[in-house]
Parts: C-alpha cells; sequence; structure tokens
C-alpha cells in the first residue's frame, strides 16, 4: 500500500480526484496541526468525527434542505440531547475546541436550541456574574440544567446601546429592579434561541436608580417557569419569523410588563447596587460588554471555517467537473485547469488560512484579558476591542464574498441547495450584521485609529502600543518590491504599512481639519467616516497579512512550511494588487512594480495547483459536516446530485395535488376553450 502525503485519498473515489491528492506535496494531517494548532487537536478532531461516523443516531435523518424548520428544529432537539447525554463519551470534559468541532459535525451550522446558551450566555455569567452568582446559576447553565440567552438588541436599536428602552428600576423599597418594555421599539429582538428555547436570558436593560440613568447593565432574568416551559407572568415571548439563513435557531422578540427580578440579579462581579440603592462602579466603563467581545473573539475562526467549507466543495468540484478545451487537441479539462477559475479560488484558499491564523492570535489574546480583567487589570481591553471590531468586520465581508465566488466557481449545481453553498453564504453573512454591524465596528476601530494618530502627530509616537507602532515609524520613500534582487514578505509588509499609515494619517488630517475650521466633532467625525473606515480595513488587512508572516516563520516542517510560504506569496501579491489605488496614489509603488506584483500572483496560482486540492482537504472536514453534495470526499458528484434529486420531497408522487387541482383544469379548460 503507498502511503500518500495527502490522507484523504480511499480507494474507489473518483479518480479526477485521487490524481489531485496525489501531486499534493505535504502532509495534510500535519497542515490539519497548523490550521487547528495542535497535533493533538487535529487528532482529536479526527478522532471525534470518527466516533461520530460510527453512531447513526447521531447523522441526519434526511438532507437539511427537505426539512421544513419545524422539521429541522425538532431533529436538531433529538440530536441536541443525544450529544449531551453521550458527551463525555465523545470529548473531553468542558474543552470547548471540542465542543465546537462535536456541534458542527453533528448539529451543523445553522444553529440549535442551545447555540446562544454556549455561545453568549455562559460567557456573559462566567465574565460578569459574582462568585456567588456563579455558584447559583453558572452551575446549573454548565450542567444544562436551565438554557439561557444574551437579549441585548431591540427591535428600535440594536447599534446604539445607550438609547435602548427597556429599563430596570431599582426598587428601593422592596430591593428589586422592576423591568419594563415601554413601547413597541423598546422589544427585545433578535436573541438566538429566545424565541421557543430559552427559561433565562442575560438582559441588557439602562438601570435607573432613584431617577438617574447609569446606562446599558446586565441582569439574570427568569423567562419561563422551569417545570412548564410557559412564559412568566409579565413577560411576553416569541420567535421573530424566518430568517434568510440560521432558521434552526429561533431568534425571538421579549417584553416586559413591569417585571420584578431581585436586586441580587443584577451581574455584579465588576458593578454594584447595595441595598440603599448606592451604585459601585465597575473598572472599566464598557467591562459588561464581554459577551460580545466573547463572539468577536472567536468568530473570526468561525469565520475561517464556514469560507473553507465553500472552498472545499468549489475546490474538489473544479477537480471532478470536466468542461471545455484548452488545447482542442486534447479532452476536455477539469474546470480547475481555468487560470479564471483558480484566481477565483486560490487566493480565497490563501485568505481563509490567513484568517484562521489570526483568529488563533486573537483567541490568545482574548484569553489573556480575561484572565487579567478578572484581576482588575482592564489596561488590555481598548486594545482587544479595537482589534477584534475590525477583524470581526474585515473577516466576515471577506468570508461572504470568497463564499459567494466559490458557489459561481461550481456553476448551475453551485445554485442548487445540493451545493449547501447558500446555507453557508446565508449563515456567515449574518457576521458583517451581528456583534455590532461591520460599518460600526469598523468606525470603533478608527476611534481607536485615530488616538494613535494624534499621538504620532504630536511626536508622541513612543507611547503608541504595538498593534499601533509601524504609524510612528518613517516610510522608505518608495517600495522596495522588485528593487532588491531578493524582493521578500518584508518589502510588502513595508509597503501594507505605508498604506494604511497614509490612510490613518490622511482620514485623522481630514477630522482634525473638520473640526479646526469649526465643525463639531461628531459632525467632523461623520464627514471623515468613509475615510476613516477605509484606514480601518486597511489597518485591519494589515495585521491579517502580519499574522500570516509571524505564522509562516513558525512552521518548521520545510514541506508545510514551502507550501504555506506558496500560499503567502498569492496572499500578499493579491492584496497589493486589490489595493493597489493606495498604493499608486502617492507613488509608492510604481506601475511597473505593479506588473511584477501580476507576474508573481500568476507563478503563485500556477505553483499551487498541484496543491490545491490538499490545501482544501487539510482542513478535514467530513461529508457529515460539509453537507454538501458538490463537496463529497470521494468526488462521486452526478450519481448522487442524481439520487439526491430524486430524493426531493417534491419526487414522492408523480402527480401533485397542486396539479390535479389546478394545472390540469386550467389545461383542460384551454383545451376546451380551443374547440
Ligand atoms: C464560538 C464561535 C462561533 C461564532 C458563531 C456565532 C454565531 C452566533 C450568532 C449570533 C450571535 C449574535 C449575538 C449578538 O449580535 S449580541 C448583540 C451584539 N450587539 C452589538 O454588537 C452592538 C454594537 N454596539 C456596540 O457594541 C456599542 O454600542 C458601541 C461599541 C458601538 C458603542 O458603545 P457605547 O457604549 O454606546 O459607546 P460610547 O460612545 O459610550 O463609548 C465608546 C468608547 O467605549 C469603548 N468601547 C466600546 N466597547 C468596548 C469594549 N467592548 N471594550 C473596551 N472598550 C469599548 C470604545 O472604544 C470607545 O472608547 P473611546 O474611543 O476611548 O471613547
Ligand atoms: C443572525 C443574527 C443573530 C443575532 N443574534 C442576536 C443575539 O443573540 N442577541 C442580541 O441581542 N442581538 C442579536 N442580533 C442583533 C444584532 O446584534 C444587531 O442586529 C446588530 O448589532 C446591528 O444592529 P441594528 O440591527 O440596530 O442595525 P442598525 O444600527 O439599525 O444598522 C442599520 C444601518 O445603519 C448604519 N449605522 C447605524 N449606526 C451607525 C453609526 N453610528 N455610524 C454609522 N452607521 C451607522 C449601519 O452601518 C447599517 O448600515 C442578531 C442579529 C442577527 C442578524
Amino acid at each position: 500500500m503507498v502511503h500518500h502525503q495527502n490522507k484523504a485519498i480511499r480507494e474507489g473515489d473518483n479518480p479526477d480526484l485521487t490524481a489531485e491528492r496525489v501531486t499534493g506535496t505535504f502532509d495534510t494531517h500535519s497542515m490539519a496541526a497548523q490550521i487547528y494548532n495542535s497535533e493533538a487537536h487535529a487528532r482529536r478532531r479526527r478522532e471525534i468525527t470518527e466516533i461520530i461516523a460510527k453512531r447513526p443516531e447521531l447523522h441526519d435523518t434526511k438532507p437539511f434542505p427537505f426539512m421544513t424548520r419545524e422539521e429541522k428544529i425538532l431533529e436538531s432537539s433529538r440530536k441536541l440531547t443525544l450529544i449531551t447525554k453521550h458527551m463525555n463519551e465523545i470529548i473531553e470534559p468542558n474543552n470547548s475546541n471540542e465542543m465546537f468541532h462535536l456541534n458542527n459535525e453533528v448539529l451543523g451550522i445553522e444553529g440549535h436550541p442551545m447555540a446562544l446558551h454556549g455561545i453568549m450566555f455562559i460567557p456573559a455569567l462566567t465574565a460578569q456574574a459574582s462568585e456567588e452568582q456563579q455558584k447559583k446559576w453558572l452551575t446549573r447553565a454548565i450542567n444544562r440544567e436551565i438554557v439561557g440567552t444574551y437579549a441585548q438588541t431591540e427591535l428600535g436599536h440594536g447599534t446604539n446601546l445607550q438609547n435602548l428602552e427597556t429599563t430596570a428600576t431599582y426598587d428601593v423599597a422592596t430591593q428589586e429592579f422592576v423591568l419594563h418594555t415601554p413601547t413597541i421599539t423598546g422589544l427585545k429582538w433578535w436573541p438566538g434561541n429566545l424565541g421557543k428555547s430559552s427559561n433565562y436570558a442575560v438582559v441588557v436593560a439602562l438601570m435607573f436608580i432613584k431617577g438617574k440613568n447609569y446606562g446599558p447593565h446586565t441582569f439574570m432574568v427568569p423567562l419561563r417557569d422551569e417545570k412548564t416551559h410557559q412564559p412568566l407572568k409579565g413577560i411576553t415571548i416569541g420567535d421573530i419569523g424566518p430568517k434568510i439563513a440560521y432558521n434552526v435557531t429561533d431568534n425571538g422578540f421579549l417584553g416586559f410588563d413591569h417585571y420584578r427580578i431581585p436586586r441580587t440579579n443584577l451581574l455584579m462581579r465588576h458593578t454594584r447596587v447595595e441595598p440603599d440603592g448606592t451604585y459601585v462602579k465597575p473598572p472599566h466603563a464598557k467591562i459588561n460588554y464581554s459577551a460580545m467581545v466573547h463572539v468577536r473573539s472567536h468568530m473570526i475562526t468561525g469565520q475561517a471555517i464556514m469560507l473553507s467549507y465553500a472552498l472545499t466543495i468549489a475546490t474538489r468540484y473544479s477537480s471532478v467537473r470536466r468542461q471545455g478545451q484548452i488545447d482542442t487537441t486534447q479532452p476536455e479539462v477539469k474546470v480547475l485547469e481555468y487560470q479564471t477559475q483558480q484566481h477565483r479560488l486560490f487566493p480565497y484558499i490563501a485568505r481563509a488560512y490567513a484568517f484562521v491564523f489570526a483568529g488563533a492570535e486573537t483567541v490568545k489574546l482574548y484569553e489573556r484579558v480575561l484572565e487579567e480583567v478578572a484581576t482588575g487589570n482592564v489596561s488590555l481591553m481598548a486594545d482587544l476591542h479595537a482589534l477584534t471590531s475590525g477583524l470581526k468586520s474585515v473577516v466576515s465581508h471577506y468570508t461572504a464574498q470568497g463564499i459567494e465566488q466559490a458557489r459561481m466557481a461550481c456553476g448551475g449545481h453551485g445554485y442548487s441547495q445540493a451545493s449547501y453553498m447558500s446555507e453557508i453564504f446565508g449563515v456567515a453573512v449574518g457576521g458583517c450584521t451581528y456583534e455590532g454591524e461591520n460599518m460600526v465596528m469598523l468606525l470603533q476601530l478608527a476611534r481607536y485609529l485615530v488616538k494613535s494618530a494624534s499621538l504620532v502627530k504630536t511626536g508622541q509616537s513612543s507611547k503608541l502600543g504595538p498593534l499601533v507602532a509601524y504609524l510612528g515609524a518613517k516610510s522608505d520613500s518608495t517600495s522596495l518590491i522588485d528593487r532588491t534582487p531578493t524582493t521578500g514578505f518584508a518589502e510588502y509588509v513595508k509597503t501594507f504599512q505605508h498604506i494604511a499609515r497614509r490612510q490613518t494619517l490622511k482620514a485623522a488630517d481630514k477630522f482634525f481639519g473638520l473640526m479646526e475650521k469649526g465643525e463639531k466633532r461628531p459632525i467632523a467625525w461623520n464627514k471623515s467616516s468613509v475615510e476613516l473606515n477605509r484606514a480601518s480595513r486597511l489597518h485591519t488587512r494589515l495585521y491579517i497579512v502580519e499574522a500570516f508572516v509571524r505564522r509562516v516563520e513558525e512552521v518548521a516542517d520545510p514541506r508545510l512550511k514551502e507550501v504555506l510560504t506558496d500560499l503567502l506569496h498569492l496572499h500578499v501579491n493579491y492584496e497589493l494588487l486589490d489595493m493597489s489605488t493606495y498604493a499608486l496614489e502617492d507613488g509608492f509603488v510604481s506601475s511597473s512594480q505593479l506588473d511584477y506584483v501580476r507576474d508573481q500572483l500568476y507563478f503563485y496560482l500556477a505553483k499551487i495547483r498541484p496543491n490545491a486540492v490538499s490545501l482544501v482537504d487539510s482542513w478535514e472536514f467530513s461529508d457529515q459536516e460539509l453537507r454538501s453534495v458538490l463537496g463529497r470526499r470521494d468526488g462521486h458528484v452526478y450519481e448522487n446530485l442524481f439520487a439526491w434529486a430524486k430524493a426531493s420531497p417534491l419526487n414522492k408522487t408523480d402527480v401533485l395535488p397542486s396539479v390535479d387541482k389546478y394545472l390540469k383544469p386550467l389545461m383542460e379548460s384551454a383545451r376546451a376553450s380551443k374547440l
């Protein structure tokens, strides 16, 4: 038996796909260890996949696209119950990475009745509840004795938290908070799993004590009777209806009618209200935004994974789809041979790797900040907020674009739900909106960049933090790309730094200039905001390139290093071309240098071509996790598309009731009128 570098090879697979795998130059298990940050975790993912493969009760009973929303929720609840019961046989206790993989395999990306419980409810209690409160609620939440969500957004306000309408008014006499929804627009609207599943929520409401508004605070609120699951008195609650995707999750609405909770239900790890109404403020005004920062930090990896789902599907399919000829004397080629197809897919493969490496760094920083904040040190909160605001925006934007490119790369079959592309797109694109609409979050990063630009302009560059230190550095007069005998990544990084620095300083100049001309600060800010957001994007894209460079430098295995270096070359050349206006406008890069960049791009498209399938196989997604006929590991696409179509609910009978009821009479009357 031959041992191939690509571990996805099996006998009986589509030979076109096997041929791709045979050309792979690196070990896909070793690459998976890079993607998932450790050999141990990559191995555990495979073990978990194998365990699930052997347990048919954990498999989908039919393809998701053939189920109604109600069926999907029932099916998801069935599997959720099973994995809860057998969790310790499948994953290590409390291992969130393993849990994430188990969920993706068994439950899928469309959500499930306890999605928000794990992603926001438990993180909110962990970071914001006092030890006493944690003893009361956190253990029960972890044991799944209660199901919770995070209820912040309202019908009228999601972005502007200071203007939420839900109030929590302290009643000193009874030592209770009175939660109230004064208007329709004050209804909580959107929280995941609020509609039908949760019996508790961490609710964000404006806190009023003795007539004074203390702004948004977080409260632990019982919503439904623990035994009957009926809404408690004073609570109006339900599902907000079907969405573009993510429909297994029951996003909900919630209203309070003078609903009373004890004072001790205010989450009090960092903030306190004493029985007499005395307010003890937290060490940082935004400390209670931690559940949002948790998701923003982790969603970078989540988005990279969804982008990679789409790229795995499109790259495998492109290797078995033959159409047209390049050399007319030769047979039809795999569509992956077309340079346009490679140009559509490979730069996004590079981006997916770049995103997952950046995501890993972000989670590390998040964990550090979480530990520091627990001891009262809030010094890195602003840096984390700026970084995650930029990354969630840039990564979710390019993820959605990449998935759409991957769908189009699959031609007509990409439009069928058999590809699963529409669901992947629909779920991923939600990330552009949730956890802060992308424009809004880019503007949050811009505040940080403008402050940094001020330091540079006032000669205080030494005070710049490591994420923005480059803003204080001097640029070369022109880029050295193609001007040194061995153009390396350093020249590219310096070019990206130059571009981001120039845009940041220019946008800040515009903002300060408008204020000098007499505009009020918020007006000047609004008039500069497109330019400011450009700066935020360029800064974030620089960070992503640097994270990629850092990772490639760390890799020891020469085969992995070579292919990752190829991907990095592709990435830097593609990114630079994509932002070439910025590079050209001050002459930092010349058009002849851009010709070099273009040639490099085409060179690396061709160099990556033999490794394309191995690069997507390295993510090691099982067929169950991908849920795509086009993306099957074995490449047997056509017979399975036919089987899928035959299984469609519409094909259960030859003649549909709608035909009997309407079409037949319509045709009959048309025929009769002709007589
Ligand atoms: C496990 C991984 C898998 C992931 C998959 C997830 C799938 C789950 C699907 C969906 C879940 C979705 C959940 C949600 O969407 S929950 C609701 C999220 N809502 C938002 O994100 C709202 C966005 N708005 C805000 O965050 C804020 O309103 C704001 C940041 C835009 C402004 O806040 P506000 O208090 O009004 O601002 P101020 O003007 O008073 O202050 C600005 C000041 O504060 C600093 N700051 C803001 N936030 C933070 C923070 N978190 N940490 C540190 N500092 C913060 C900000 O930097 C400003 O500072 P300044 O410039 O020095 O003044
Ligand atoms: C799939 C999904 C799941 C969600 N889950 C939850 C959840 O579990 N819990 C929860 O509480 N919420 C949840 N949400 C709500 C989500 O967090 C909000 O929708 C999001 O924060 C955006 O707020 P908004 O809807 O008020 O948008 P808006 O603020 O109304 O945005 C509309 C437009 O206005 C622009 N805009 C708004 N303010 C500014 C500004 N200051 N400067 C410039 N432009 C601005 C935006 O850029 C956007 O273009 C979810 C949403 C989705 C889609």
